[in-house]
């Protein structure tokens, strides 16, 4: 694919001025502000209803911000107001249990042509489309990548939850994107499955790959995330280091209980106080 998005400058990967979504007349993400630039790996992070999969279909061009007249559209994807989704894909890869319950529904798609259709953000690969050496060897990469070469010859649909999320991330690192959208990445994911998951993500980020996690779980915040944003009912509630949005005191505030919240390594992790 010849096509690439073009940058603006120095424009940052996802930048949100005060951006208000609705949704069926509700309101579910309200004069929402946030910058991430490029290289700057973050978790945005909230509980149940927070605004999550608002803010990923926002990116995702499934949702729009509220029209505000004149100046700067309020959501802006490296610098554009609006954008053309096969065309970001070269530079932004998304990962979501929506495209997984997408393409599974596909009962014959095989690994192979699952991780090669992420060239052209189709579910398969179109009939009239040649497939090149240089594809098929760039999808072999993209799964050696995610450890999940042995899968090439499985039906997708087969898979469990672990390798089909790994195959899906290869999916995405078909155009070699700066930057990686996870939307819940180890939710269905075994503890092993999990930390195995983690590992793969946190050769991706030091690759040079910026990571957003978007997630409810503490858990899956890599050490490479230095970076945190926190909603809650829609809203940024804080934004900050880890270090400073990642405190017990702060966590309760955010859930709505008493938690407590421990580091092991570079990891964070959470549990009810008291
Ligand atoms: N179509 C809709 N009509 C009305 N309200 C909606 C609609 N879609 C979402 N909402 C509400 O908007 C809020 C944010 O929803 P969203 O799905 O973005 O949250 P989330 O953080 O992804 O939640 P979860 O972690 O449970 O998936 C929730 O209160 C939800 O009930």
């Amino acid at each position: 694919m010849s096509d690439t998005f073009p940058a603006e400058d120095d424009a940052p990967l996802i930048e949100l001025d005060r951006a208000s979504v609705v949704r069926d007349g509700v309101t579910v993400l309200h004069d929402v502000s946030l910058r991430i630039p490029l290289g700057r790996h973050t978790a945005i992070l909230g509980p149940n209803g927070c605004g999550k999969s608002s803010f990923v279909k926002l990116i995702n061009r499934e949702l729009y911000p509220l029209a505000r007249g004149d100046g700067p559209p309020p959501a802006r994807v490296f610098g554009h107001g609006r954008w053309n989704i096969a065309q970001l894909r070269t530079r932004l890869g998304l990962v979501s249990a929506d495209l997984h319950g997408d393409l599974a529904q596909l009962r014959g798609l095989d690994v192979e042509d699952t991780v090669l259709s992420g060239l052209w953000g189709s579910f398969g690969v179109p009939d009239h489309l040649r497939v090149t050496d240089t594809d098929r060897a760039r999808m072999h990469a993209a799964l050696a990548t995610m450890d999940a070469l042995a899968l090439l010859h499985r039906r997708l649909a087969t898979l469990s939850a672990g390798e089909a999320r790994r195959v899906l991330i290869a999916r995405a690192l078909m155009h070699r994107p700066q930057a990686l959208l996870l939307d819940e990445p180890t939710t269905g994911l075994d503890v092993a499955s999990r930390h195995r998951f983690l590992q793969l993500l946190r050769t991706i980020a030091q690759a040079g790959t910026t990571l957003v996690l978007v997630t409810h779980h503490l858990e899956e915040i890599v050490p490479e995330v230095r970076h945190v944003v926190l909603l809650r009912d829609g809203r940024v509630f804080a934004q900050g280091s880890a270090e400073a949005m990642l405190t017990s005191a702060r966590m309760s505030a955010l859930f709505g209980m008493a938690l407590r919240v421990v580091r092991d390594g570079g990891f964070f992790g959470v549990v009810a106080a008291g």
